[in-house]
């Protein structure tokens, strides 16, 4: 592409909805014609119109995505480096770009919530109300935690526990624990590197990633930043209304070598989480770009901006069409009633994943482990269960290796964390996540020699006592009081209300 320089100011002059151009990673781009067109919405453009949109650009779309999509004579050339401005980098950002140090150090983190608080330090507003929002109340966001305090465990004692092994497989594949790192979208929010922290840790620690379709990074970077030959990742799929883009999406995974299908069927649209929707109300304060004549849907936060491809019409028949396009075990995610994972039993599908999606979907769903109760008892019910062909994985909610460990004698294969991952390499990269691994083991390793279990084999029912499980205490939701009024006011501009 031509290497023609453009001063910061002439590219300042395209700055309306008449004549758009984006600074991305030093290029400029004429988006003027693709403004209506953006999945987004027109606005968000306009906010960097004839401005650096690198920042807000880069967590949310792959590498690629321009040139991909935009006619190269959309290609105006790049930013002459002498005409710009040294842009005040967000405060939070600013700690740790200018002083790493700033951050407590990583041996100080002794369990996966002390990633959270690190987080919450670092991470600009944005990426922190996108990872740890959840729908409505939070009501079954904090129930996913909530519901592992109500069961209880029934160690046994006298128990050879020199030697401790909690390595397993899931469909097949080795994993040094009982624990996958589930499919999280816009890795980027939180750290330039993405879901590629992911992967190196993932690698490292010998546990399985799963890619998700919404990723930052795009799917070969994370492919790519496998760290041994042989490393296990699987893929969840949100199904596109065009289907030939999923099935393109899908031949791609398979062929890279991605070794399980988990199609998330939680997600028809994606949940109202508050504390990300309220972050769009600052794009908001940008009323110089408001046209006035497009009324955004500033309902569904970020999550709309980069869901509206899936398709709501999925159904079970669907699945037949599925399993002609790959060969890859096919796991349905987000299931949350018995009859469901019955079905997907009897259609021989490979397995469930019993989750509300960390509770940013329906709120009051519940929790992974209390369905996970019905769910064995169903299939045993109908001689399916135990099955080698057919396992069943919980998430949401799961932060010690002692809510691993009632999950497997209720009869999980495995789990699936997301948050604690998304924090730990947000504040440290991928060390941040392998410690994250490691803390794990140490706590599975401790918490298995006293309930008496050398391998998760000995991990049996009669090892949990779940008496209280469906008995569900959940405070009130409350209004969130000031700090909402204040969100609310900052809309409050010169166009009065
Ligand atoms: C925290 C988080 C979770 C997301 C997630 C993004 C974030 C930031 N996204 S979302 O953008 O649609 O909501 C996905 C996603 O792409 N696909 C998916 O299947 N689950 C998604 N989930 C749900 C995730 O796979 C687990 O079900 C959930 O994170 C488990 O709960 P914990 O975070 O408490 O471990």
């Amino acid at each position: 592409m031509s290497e023609k320089l453009v001063s910061a100011e002439q590219v300042a002059k395209h700055n309306n909805a008449e004549s758009c151009w984006v600074i991305v990673n030093g290029d400029i781009w004429d988006v003027t014609d693709f403004l209506p067109e953006h999945p987004g919405g027109s606005k968000i453009i306009l906010k960097y119109a004839g401005k650096d949109a690198t920042e807000e650009y880069e967590p949310i779309h792959p590498p690629g995505t321009l040139e991909d999509n935009l006619p190269k004579e959309k290609y105006i050339g790049k930013i002459d480096p002498a005409t710009v401005k040294e842009v005040a980098v967000t405060e939070t950002k600013q700690a740790v770009a200018q002083d790493p140090n700033a951050l407590p150090p990583l041996d100080q983190c002794l369990n996966l919530y002390d990633f959270e608080v690190v987080a919450k330090k670092v991470l600009k507003p944005t990426a922190w109300a996108y990872y740890s929002s959840g729908a409505d109340d939070e009501v079954t966001m904090r129930e996913n935690s909530s519901a592992y305090g109500r069961i209880w465990f029934r160690p046994r004692i006298l128990r050879d526990v020199s030697k401790v092994d909690f390595s397993t497989t899931l469909l097949g594949q080795k994993s040094s624990l009982p624990i996958y790192i589930t499919a999280t979208a816009l890795g980027r929010l939180g750290h330039p590197d993405g879901e590629k922290n992911l992967t190196i840790a993932a690698g490292k620690e010998g546990v399985i990633q799963m890619i998700p379709t919404l990723a930052s990074c795009s799917f070969e970077e994370i492919v790519g930043a496998r760290v041994r030959e042989d490393q296990v990742q699987f893929f969840q799929l949100y199904v596109n209304a065009n289907r030939s883009i999923t099935e393109k999406l899908v031949k791609k995974a398979e062929a890279a070598g991605v070794k399980g299908l988990f199609v998330t069927v939680d997600a028809p649209q994606l949940g109202r989480r508050e504390k990300d929707m309220r972050m769009k109300f600052d794009d908001v304060g940008s009323r110089v770009q408001n046209d006035g004549k497009e009324s955004v849907d500033r309902s569904q936060g970020a999550a709309r901006a980069i869901s509206s491809f899936i398709d709501p019409s999925l159904n079970w028949k669907d699945l037949e069409w599925l399993r002609k396009v790959t060969k890859m075990p096919i796991v349905l995610k987000g299931v949350q009633a018995w009859e469901d994972a019955v079905k997907a039993a009897e259609l021989g599908l490979a397995g469930v994943v019993l989750s509300n999606h960390g509770g940013r979907q329906l709120d009051y769903a519940r929790s992974g482990i209390e369905v996970l109760e019905e769910v064995v008892s169903a299939l045993k019910q109908r001689g399916l269960f135990p099955n080698p062909k057919f396992e069943i994985f919980i998430d949401g909610g799961v932060r010690r290796a002692s809510d691993v460990l009632k999950a497997v004698a209720m009869g999980a294969t495995a789990v699936g964390i997301g948050r604690p991952f998304l924090y730990a390499y947000s504040a440290y990269g991928h060390a941040g996540v392998e410690h994250a691994l490691q803390l794990l083991k140490a706590e599975m390793e401790m918490n298995m020699r006293l309930i008496g279990a050398p391998t998760l084999k000995d991990v049996v029912p009669e090892m949990v006592d779940t008496r209280a499980l469906s008995a569900h205490i959940n405070s009130v939701p409350h209004s969130h009081g000031e700090q909402v009024y204040e969100r609310m006011a900052t809309a409050i501009g010169p166009a009065k209300l």
